[in-house]
């Protein structure tokens, strides 16, 4: 497959410093005045030789020209990926790399297939842009180009006082005391190593099973910290947890009923809090620990990847109430950090809680709500991680809901997990998601919400979330729903209330083929060949059963669905 792991030499004042400084020199790497807009797929192609060549990965197009005499792996071998989508030979090759930081300066936009090209679209300026937030930096990239700006003016004067008396002297000078004495008064990322396990490529065991091979991980350091980050595939949906023990790091991931073990004997010490992030698009685990005492590491010490067992039981694990914040007249957010250390729990997948009440044992499943559903004011609370956020409804019959709501930050509580069936790899292709959700159903939809919308390969068109409850006020998240559907023209929420005030002007009644046709569009729910739309749904029972009943007849296939049940 062509996969030569040999670095080449760089020629001089073409080392990971220099690429920083010419980003951060206001040179324009992008080739097109900086201005982010689509490259249809026949303009990546015309850019395609050595002083002009473009590449995309994930869905972004970035010019390398400027990059080619930087990149660690050869010009030529770079120059294989020119003119195409080089997301797979990039994924071959090093999936480690940090492309998006690197690259952030020669960002040229996303690539749109089916677009008429760049030029035609964008010839005149464009009067009303739609929201995209490949316009905009991300986060991310936002971070990384400050971390860069930091680092090069924490360069620049050194430079500068150097080489007041000879230019010669800068390549001379022992750049890694320089720099160790800048970076260790600073957080910024000072080092990348790859520690890989072995291949990526899945091994067959003896026993015939599809046993995935250890885990594939690197890291990087500041410090003041460590992440590690460990890759499982392409939208793999990692359950992980990470916690320290004795000493040494543990990070436990769990892909697809398989349990893989990553331990790492640090050399130095690490302490608390861990963060756990998982990046679904990528199936990217990153573990952050602290440095008990700030110092840059030559190496991270012993690290052990055991090979892949089988999940035998959900983990059981006390966890410690952490914040409680209303969201609705009868529903809370309840904040949870697992006492061992943070836990992320695979997109679409559920926990249980278990508590004694009046002496029985009440067991319930819970969605978490991800990141972004905190009410307003409320911040993302819950200490390491993020912490797991489930929204709790108060049943006036009582039980364990009811309980969980009368508890106190501080008191610990038992969660087991996750559980679910829900396979992320479902949305591959799909470019339409249908959301049907009634009550706290609405729970699964909400990470599966923001992940759609962020994705930009495929770039998804279309999330429809049709909403039952009984009256207005028991819509939970309506507020973020409407504040997502003003931003981004692509998610339309639509309310049905059961019980409607006389006031209410919107859709009442229950679920009925015809709402679902009204609401849903005719052609979003019959399937073809290639299909590229999806439906979700929970609540109760008998109310995903009937919303999976009428989809059928609409014409929609059984591989098109995902019912969610508790
Ligand atoms: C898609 C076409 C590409 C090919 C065929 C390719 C090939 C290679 C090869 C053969 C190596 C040396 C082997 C190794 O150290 O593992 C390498 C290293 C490297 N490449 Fe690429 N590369 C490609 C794209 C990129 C891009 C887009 C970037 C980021 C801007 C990049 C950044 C790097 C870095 C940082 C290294 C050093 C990796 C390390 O030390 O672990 N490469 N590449």
């Amino acid at each position: 497959m062509g996969n030569p792991r040999n670095k080449c030499a760089l020629q001089p004042g073409h080392s990971l410093m220099d690429w920083i400084r010419l980003g951060n020199s206001g040179k324009d790497l992008t080739g097109v005045g900086g201005r982010i807009r689509p490259v249809s797929p026949r303009e990546l192609a015309a850019h395609h030789t050595k002083n002009d060549a473009w590449l995309a990965i994930r869905g972004r197009v970035y010019n390398i020209t400027h990059y080619l005499p930087f990149h660690p792996g050869g010009q030529e071998e770079l120059m294989r990926g020119a003119g195409m989508d080089a997301t797979q030979l990039f994924d071959k090759v090093h999936p480690w790399v940090n492309y998006d930081s690197l690259l952030a300066k020669c960002l040229v936009g996303p690539l749109c297939a089916d677009r008429p090209d760049a030029d035609e679209l964008f010839g005149a300026p464009d009067p009303a842009p739609k929201p995209d937030r490949l316009r905009e930096p991300s986060k991310a990239q936002e971070l990384v180009r400050k971390s860069m700006e930091n680092l090069a003016n924490c360069i620049t004067p050194v430079r500068k006082k150097i080489s007041a008396k000879s230019e010669d002297n800068v390549k001379t000078a022992n750049p890694s005391k320089i720099m160790q004495s800048l970076i260790m008064s600073s957080d910024l990322p000072v080092s990348i190593s790859r520690r890989a396990g072995s291949s990526p490529v899945r091994s067959k065991s003896t026993s015939g099973d599809d046993t995935p091979s250890p885990l594939r991980f690197d890291w990087i350091q500041t410090s003041v910290k460590l992440t590690l980050s460990l890759y499982t595939g392409a939208l793999a949906n990692p359950g992980a947890c990470a916690r320290l023990a004795g000493g040494a790091l543990l990070v436990e991931v769990a892909t697809n009923g398989w349990l893989r073990v990553l331990t790492v004997e640090p050399e130095a010490k690490l302490k608390g809090p861990l963060q756990i992030k998982v990046y679904a698009e990528s199936g990217k685990v990153e573990v952050t620990a602290q440095k008990a005492s700030p110092s840059i590491w030559k190496d991270i010490g012993p690290a052990t990847a055991l090979p892949a067992t089988r999940v035998t039981a959900p983990r059981a694990l006390p966890c410690r109430l952490r914040a409680f914040a209303p969201v609705s007249h009868d529903t809370a957010l309840l904040t949870l950090e697992p006492e061992p250390g943070p836990v992320a729990v695979p997109l679409g997948h559920h926990v249980k809680i278990h508590c004694l009440v009046n002496g029985e044992e009440c067991v319930r499943s819970y969605t978490p709500v991800g990141e972004g559903w905190s009410p307003p004011g409320e911040g993302e609370a819950g200490g390491a991680g993020g912490g797991i956020r489930l929204a709790v409804k108060r049943y006036a019959e009582g039980g364990l809901s009811h309980h969980l709501t009368t508890l106190a930050v501080d008191d610990v509580i038992t969660m087991s997990g996750p559980y679910g069936g829900f396979q992320l790899q479902k949305l591959r292709g799909v470019t339409t998601l249908q959301l049907v959700a009634a009550g706290t159903g609405v729970t699964p939809m909400l990470a599966l919400l923001r992940f759609t919308l962020a994705r930009s390969n495929p770039r998804c068109e279309k999330v429809n979330l049709l909403f039952f409850n009984k009256k207005e006020e028991d819509i939970l998240f309506r507020e973020k729903f409407d504040e997502i559907a003003k931003a981004d023209s692509r998610f339309k929420p639509t309310y049905i209330l059961s019980e409607p005030s006389p006031s209410w002007t919107g859709h009442s009644g229950r679920i009925t083929t015809d709402l679902i046709t009204e609401v849903l569009g005719k052609d979003s729910t019959k399937c073809e060949d290639s299909c590229e739309h999806f439906a979700c749904l929970c609540g109760p029972t008998e109310f995903t059963n009937a919303g999976v009943q009428m989809l059928t007849a609409l014409g929609m296939r059984e591989n098109c669905m995902h019912a969610f049940m508790g």
